[in-house]
């Protein structure tokens, strides 16, 4: 699979706040991450991830610097054409699994594609698929309440993915799972990334898992460097 850019940041800045109590985020920070590339941020808490994370899925404007997409600059883009990106090209995935409580993960993982207008068959069978891949599809029945920690997240991590982003943002995606499990559901997440040649970005306080990434970058004055 030929690899190609597909998050750049030029220059971004990010600032919060006005006058003598602006709080300077990002400054001049410049990123980019390939598809088949998984990146850990790793950074001290109220440095910045969320952050970053929000500016590189289109959720926030950047105050100056250029965010790119696969290659579309997304800084001058209309509302309608960044939530296009959001849902067709980007998944989410966060510490706390957000999955809709009266639905089951089948349907669940089928919402995304339906939002997107797929038909229901497929959206079925690859939901199906998407569970089976994760080895939770025993539970493609099961609300979320009735699923471990680390099922609802299999889940949260397979919907992120259903329609076959180009970009996997995750936010402490294991920050709420022991040791073991958050070991697991990592494993689990690699291999569906690796599968599909997706560029993911993955905000952890884990070292552990941190290393077992292709890269690992932290927030520095507002920059993002390589460590
Ligand atoms: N909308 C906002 N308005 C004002 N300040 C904000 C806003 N969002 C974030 N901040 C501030 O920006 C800083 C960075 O926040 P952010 O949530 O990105 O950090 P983080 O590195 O993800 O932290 P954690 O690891 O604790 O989740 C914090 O000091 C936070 O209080």
């Amino acid at each position: 699979m030929a690899t190609k850019t597909i998050l750049k940041l030029t220059g971004v800045g990010r600032q919060y706040g006005q006058g003598d109590t602006v709080l300077s985020i990002l400054k001049g920070a410049d990123f980019s991450l390939k598809s088949g590339e998984i990146v850990a941020l790793v950074a001290p808490s109220g440095t910045g991830k969320s952050t970053l994370l929000h500016l590189a899925g289109l959720l926030e404007h950047p105050d100056e610097g250029e965010i790119h997409i696969d290659g579309e600059a997304c800084g001058n883009l209309s509302d309608d054409r960044r939530t296009a990106i959001r849902r067709g090209d980007i998944g989410f995935v966060y510490q706390f699994h957000h999955l809709l409580p009266e639905f089951t993960a089948l349907e669940n993982i089928m919402m995304p594609q339906l939002i997107a207008g797929l038909p229901v068959k497929e959206a079925k069978e690859r939901a199906a698929a998407l569970l089976d891949y994760m080895r939770i599809g025993h539970r493609a029945d099961h609300r979320p309440a009735e699923l471990s920690g680390g099922e609802q997240q299999r889940v949260a991590i397979a919907r992120a993915v259903a329609n076959a982003p180009l970009l996997l943002l995750a936010d402490e995606p294991t920050g709420n799972l022991d040791p073991e499990t958050a070991s697991y559901v990592f494993d689990a997440l690699q291999a569906l990334v690796r599968q599909s040649g997706l560029a993911a970005m993955i905000a952890t306080h884990n070292h552990e898992l941190a290393a077992r990434m292709d890269r690992r970058v932290t927030l520095e004055g507002g920059k993002i460097i390589d460590f």
